[in-house]
């Protein structure tokens, strides 16, 4: 039995010619929040598309539960417990954030469009339990275009969360958030991560301080390196890549 939720197993993606992602192996324990840093262009995001099934690689395999992810189709990956989230929001706008969670729990997918699914007392609580978690309980009934930039943030994690995924996928969670909110975005990390798993891209050292139990440095499509956040900031190949970037 392995301790692991993710293996990623020598995976290579090429566009057109280019290897955006080089030979690349990385491990996620269950209940781990692993952050993945880099400079641009490093292969971070392409990273997060293989594990979600966006990105095909040309070699190598992703194991997640005993399946190799690279062999599924992305809604199938959904449905297996991995949740991707992209760098900029996508909440529909027109809708209130309890609609927002409606239509993004398991229910409510397949009536989408009707939004007539039994609002049944489970559901009540389970939105309300989730908007809680990302600190949007008091704005159940606003439409998610007046939401400020950090909530709609959340929101979009909250219907992440709703899925109940055992796996989620962060790409720039904080971007453009206040320094209030970046503080409450990474209690709420750290608070998911006590029974789920997270990968999160970040460029904010502050915040991947405040969160991280492993950093995981990638550089030209592969990991240059993997520790503590004192550590990954002590490796010399490290600084060089940084200060030569
Ligand atoms: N669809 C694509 N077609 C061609 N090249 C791509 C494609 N997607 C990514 N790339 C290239 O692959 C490399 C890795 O990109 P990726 O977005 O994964 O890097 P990143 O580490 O996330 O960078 P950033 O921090 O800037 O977001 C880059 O050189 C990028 O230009």
């Amino acid at each position: 039995m392995t301790d692991n939720i993710v293996s990623i197993e020598d995976i290579t993606v090429v566009f057109d010619g280019f290897k955006a992602v080089n030979g690349l192996s990385l491990n996620v324990r269950h209940n781990e929040l692993r952050v993945v840093i880099g400079p641009n262009g490093a292969g971070k995001t392409t990273l997060l598309d293989i594990i979600c099934g966006k990105t095909k690689p040309r070699q190598g395999r992703v194991m997640f539960k005993g399946t190799d992810l690279t062999r599924l189709e992305e809604h199938q990956i959904v449905r297996l417990g991995v949740a991707r989230k992209f760098q900029t929001p996508s909440v529909y706008e027109d809708l209130s954030v309890r609609e927002n969670f409606e239509v993004s729990l398991p229910e409510g997918r397949s009536v989408w469009g009707s939004l007539l699914f039994r609002r049944d007392a489970t559901v009540a609580k389970r939105i309300a339990e989730v908007a809680s978690w990302v600190f949007l309980d008091s704005v159940l009934r606003t439409k998610a275009k007046h939401l400020s930039h950090g909530q709609k943030q959340w929101l979009e994690i909250g219907m992440m969360l709703i899925q109940d995924p055992a796996l989620l996928l962060l790409d720039e969670p904080v971007a453009g958030m206040s320094h209030k909110e970046r503080e409450q975005t990474a209690e709420l990390l750290k608070r998911i991560a006590r029974g789920k798993s997270i990968v999160v891209i970040e460029h904010d050292m502050e915040f991947v301080r405040s969160i991280a139990h492993t950093v995981t440095v990638m550089h030209q499509g592969s990991v240059l390196c993997e520790g503590s956040i004192d550590e990954v900031q002590r490796n010399q190949r490290v600084i060089e890549v940084y200060l030569g970037a």
